[in-house]
């Protein structure tokens, strides 16, 4: 897929003048690093010590796909349990969920159908989800084969798995890049049975819904 404009699409105001509105969620358990995922896919810029997040904290990068000009909102919601009323209330919006493991703790790989059950249960109908096993600099500390990430993926109709390193700068802009590929593609064939495709809306009603199940069930690594 395409490497997205170094300033986002740089020829526009990037919170105002965009083709798709994404709206993403991430979630996941506790310290994984969604945090700093989401803070690297915004300044590509690592931070050693970041805050547990407090309820919910939204990002927004605007990335060009195939020419058209995207405007991702991320969600980054906090793992603790004490918070988890606050961040179900930010399903019901989001088009996509990106779930986040640590590869180092099996503990957060084994929490992934909880969190497939809290999408299904908030959620919109057929959102998209994406898989990430983060920390992949800290191979030697693997606790999480990506066979196995993949297998879960499978099972559970996911979009795609992805090994990715904040801290060493790996596969971060991919996940968002193939999640808004996917988010464009499902939304292609709505627009394309609506007989609207060209006049897509401008305000801040939602552009992107996700309407039908993807054949994609594959790890895209
Ligand atoms: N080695 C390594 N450490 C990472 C990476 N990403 C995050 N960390 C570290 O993991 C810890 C937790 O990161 P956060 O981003 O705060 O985790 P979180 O998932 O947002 O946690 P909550 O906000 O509590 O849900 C921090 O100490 C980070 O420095 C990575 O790619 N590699
Ligand atoms: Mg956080």
């Amino acid at each position: 897929y395409g490497t997205p404009a170094p300033g986002g699409c740089s020829t526009r105001a990037a919170d105002e003048n965009f083709d798709y509105l994404f709206k993403i969620i991430l979630i996941g358990d506790s310290n994984v690093g969604k945090t700093c995922v989401v803070q690297h896919f915004k300044s590509g810029v690592y931070t050693e010590t970041q805050q547990n997040t407090i309820g919910v904290d939204f990002t927004v990068r605007s990335l060009e796909i195939g020419g058209a000009c995207g405007s991702m909102q991320v969600w980054d919601t906090a793992g603790q349990e004490r918070f988890r009323t606050i961040t179900q209330s930010y399903y019901r919006s989001a088009h996509a969920a990106i779930i986040a493991y640590d590869l180092t703790r099996l503990s957060t790989f084994e929490s992934v159908p909880h969190w497939i059950h809290e999408i299904e249960k908030y959620g919109a109908a057929n959102l998209v989800i994406m898989l990430i096993g983060n920390k992949s600099d800290l191979w030697e500390k693997r606790h999480v084969l990506f066979e196995d990430a993949c297998t879960l993926a499978e099972k559970y109709g996911l979009l795609a798995v992805l090994e990715t390193s904040a801290k060493e700068s790996k596969n971060i802009d991919e996940v968002f890049v193939l999640m808004a590929r996917e988010l464009i593609a499902r939304n292609s064939l709505h627009l394309f049975s609506e007989g609207t495709l060209g006049s897509l809306p401008l305000d801040s009603s939602p552009v992107l819904v996700a309407q039908s199940p993807s054949e994609k069930t594959h790890c895209s690594c």
